[in-house]
């Protein structure tokens, strides 16, 4: 059984995929946070942007197989495409936590479906195998356990994880993506520190979060 919060087509907005039309699946449940505010402070991940709480979104609901979910996620790509081939359909696993919930049935689901798939995880649980691009953003002081992928996107800055810790592991990219303090109530110079980072650690390059500004889910 799958708990999906919701899923919608939109574009993906961070890292190296950015701007690639993308169905996204967000499950519900976290491992680091409750998703309640009262325990936020409290919480090992304590910027989390992201309502992952319950069933009740658009699209959202139980899954009582992966074959019924990848149906429901396929219903979401548009289906005139003349060279399917040149866009190829693309599923963004996120949450939440998706490698709570996410399965090797669902991955050949989704495959059977056409699909390539994408996750966005916290990196504190092991990945299944056949997932095409994996993102892995650390959090915190949470033990890393992917120490591989195609994409780390460490949000920044974060005292107790800094770009240092992670530059020498096995991944192809490195960006690092402001923390967006406004669902904490507050403002920052996070931007800026970011740019700079990058600036002068060329291995790092910044990751905006384009759907905020295109005001897009
Ligand atoms: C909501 S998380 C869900 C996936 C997974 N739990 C994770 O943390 O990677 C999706 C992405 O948003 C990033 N993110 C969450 N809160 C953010 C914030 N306040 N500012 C910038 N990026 C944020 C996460 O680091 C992650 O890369
Ligand atoms: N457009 C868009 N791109 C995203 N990339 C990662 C997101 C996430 O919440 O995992 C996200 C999201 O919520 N929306
Ligand atoms: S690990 Fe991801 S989903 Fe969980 S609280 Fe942190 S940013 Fe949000
Ligand atoms: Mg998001």
């Amino acid at each position: 059984m799958y708990s999906v919060k919701e899923a919608f087509y939109t574009l993906q907005g961070e890292g190296a995929q950015a701007g690639r039309p993308s169905v996204f699946c967000r499950f519900a449940g976290c491992n680091l946070w409750s998703g309640r505010e009262k325990d936020r402070e409290r919480s090992i991940c304590r910027f989390c942007d992201t309502d992952f709480v319950g069933i009740d979104g658009q699209n959202g609901g139980r899954f009582y197989s992966a074959s019924a979910l990848a149906e429901h996620l396929q219903a979401l790509w548009p289906d005139d495409q003349p060279d399917r081939a040149r866009g190829k359909p693309y599923v963004v696993f996120t949450g939440g936590e998706p490698l709570l919930q996410l399965d090797i049935d669902l991955i050949e689901a989704m495959h059977l479906c056409g699909f390539e798939i994408g996750v966005e995880t916290n990196g504190t649980l092991p990945a299944p195998e056949g997932i095409d691009w994996l993102c892995v953003s650390p959090k915190g002081s949470a033990r890393l356990r992917q120490l591989s992928g195609q994409e780390l996107k460490l949000v920044y800055p974060q005292s107790d994880a800094t770009p240092a810790q992670f530059e020498q592991l096995d991944f192809e990219h490195f960006y690092l993506q402001p923390m967006d303090l406004t669902p904490r109530g507050e403002q920052g110079e996070t931007m800026a520190a970011t740019v700079s980072y990058c600036m002068t650690h060329p291995q790092w390059r910044l990751s905006l979060q384009m759907h905020k500004i295109a005001g897009i889910d």
